[in-house]
């Protein structure tokens, strides 16, 4: 693998060497008072060209794509692998050198054909109509969550009591889990989402939730049910692939989701207006959603390896060179998005690439919609008057990490005011 792209390539000119900027580190730390806003740095590398040399913190040279229609064209163009062995890890804290291969199920970090069969196969689970089949399933768990908060009362972690449970009993249900073991499953899985969680613990809960999947297989093939993982016990996957997938989804729809849900709150709580608009009409809910994906982006980054060279944006990427995707700075480019920077509920947010976009473009989406489609208007028509119970910037930010949100939102509301059932 070449590492040093911006060593002159042979079709460029020592002139075109010569005005190609320097390499710089990602930008990766919101500004203090600014948790929804992408890294300012972004906006000014966007602007001077929106795909240029990038050091990362291994060392090596590869490339930073900001600008919406470069990360969008690099993310479906199969010139571009997304296999692990072949990527460097963008962000500070990960390995040396290229990344571990992808273990059995991990759809991200391979390419086609492997990648083609278990989309496939996938793909006929999460359609459309099936997720909206799970309204009422999702619209039944989070009546039951906020009937819990109104219970215990103020004040309360979000996180903890809504944004995480919610999620964490949906994938559960998707999946097949029986009642009786959810509470383990749950267990192990906010484990592995906790600030409080050592490497320790981190692996233990790991390793916990893996055999529980795996046990889950076993079970599935020998009396199966009305679920995604009984579904796929009829196709050709072994059950070391199913038992991947299955942990695979766990990790992929759970956090993410959670992290919408606590950042998604934290937001409208900061503008209330927005949150005021979501409440009076559950008809923006869908339109609300789009634009809330878009404004967090909190699958913030992305990375590929160019499998050849290729010429995108006036650039030559050679082959073997890492191109890291900043999907933030993607979904804030003001020549897709007029007034990028704020949010308005009322925006058609269509075209962000928050899920993602092409081969790889996230299976879960119609899922994580329906979930905050229901969630967010339930939760702030239930408490009119849920506020932040700290100031705004005592709330714990998971800043430097891939999926970005809130550890914690400490909120509270006068509870004259709640709606009751809905
Ligand atoms: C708001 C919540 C979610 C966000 C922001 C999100 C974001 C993403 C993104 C950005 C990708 C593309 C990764 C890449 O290009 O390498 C992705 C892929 C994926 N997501 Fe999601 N996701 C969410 C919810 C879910 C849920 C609920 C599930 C499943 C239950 C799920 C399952 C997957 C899977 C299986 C993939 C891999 C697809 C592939 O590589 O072919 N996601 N997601």
């Amino acid at each position: 693998m070449q590492h040093e792209p911006s060593a002159p390539a042979a079709e460029q000119t020592a002139q075109e060497a010569a005005a190609q900027p320097e390499p710089v580190p990602l930008p990766l730390t919101r500004a203090a008072g600014c948790p929804f806003d992408p890294p300012a740095e972004l906006a000014e590398l966007r602007e001077q060209q929106p795909l240029r040399p990038m050091r990362y913190p291994d060392g090596h040279v590869g490339w930073l794509a900001t600008g919406h229609s470069v990360v969008r064209a690099i993310a479906a163009d199969p010139r571009f692998s997304s296999r692990y062995e072949l990527l460097r890890y963008p962000l500070p804290g990960g390995p040396e050198g290229a990344l571990p291969p992808a273990t059995l199920g991990d759809l991200t970090g391979i390419d086609a054909p492997e990648h083609t069969r278990y989309r496939r196969l996938l793909a006929g689970k999460f359609t459309v109509r099936r997720m909206r089949q799970l309204t009422a399933r999702v619209e039944q768990i989070t009546a039951d969550h906020l009937d819990a908060m109104e219970r215990q009362g103020p004040a309360l972690d979000l996180v903890q009591a809504f944004a995480h449970p919610v999620p964490a009993l949906m994938i559960c249900e998707l999946l097949g889990v029986s009642p009786s073991d959810r509470a383990a499953f749950q267990a192990h899985t906010a484990m592995l989402s906790s600030p409080e969680a050592g490497p320790e613990e981190l692996m233990a809960a790991m390793t916990a939730l893996a055999e529980c999947v795996r046990e889950l297989v076993v079970a599935k093939r020998a009396h199966p049910t009305d679920d995604l993982l009984s579904d796929l016990t009829t196709s050709d996957l072994t059950d070391d692939e199913l038992a991947g997938i299955g942990s695979f989804l766990l990790a992929a729809g759970l956090d993410t989701t959670a992290n919408m849900l606590g950042l998604g709150t934290f937001a409208l709580l900061r503008n209330p207006e927005q949150a005021a608009a979501l409440r009076g009409d559950p008809g923006l809910a869908d339109q609300a959603v789009e634009e809330l994906m878009r404004y967090l982006s909190i699958a913030h980054t992305g990375v590929r390896a160019a499998l050849e060279d290729v010429e995108l944006d006036g650039q030559l990427i050679k082959a073997g060179d890492t191109v890291t995707v900043s999907v933030e700075a993607a979904n804030r480019d003001p020549l897709k998005f007029p007034d990028p920077d704020t949010l308005d509920l009322h925006r058609k947010a269509t075209g962000h690439l928050a899920f993602g976009h092409g081969a790889h473009q996230c299976l879960g989406q119609q899922l994580a919609r329906v979930e905050m489609r229901v969630a967010f208007p339930a939760l702030f028509r239930r408490f009119p008057t849920l506020r932040l119970a700290v100031p705004p910037e005592d709330v714990p930010l998971r800043d430097a990490m891939n999926i970005r949100g809130v550890h914690r939102l400490p909120v509270t509301w006068d509870t004259s005011d709640t709606w009751g059932k809905e």
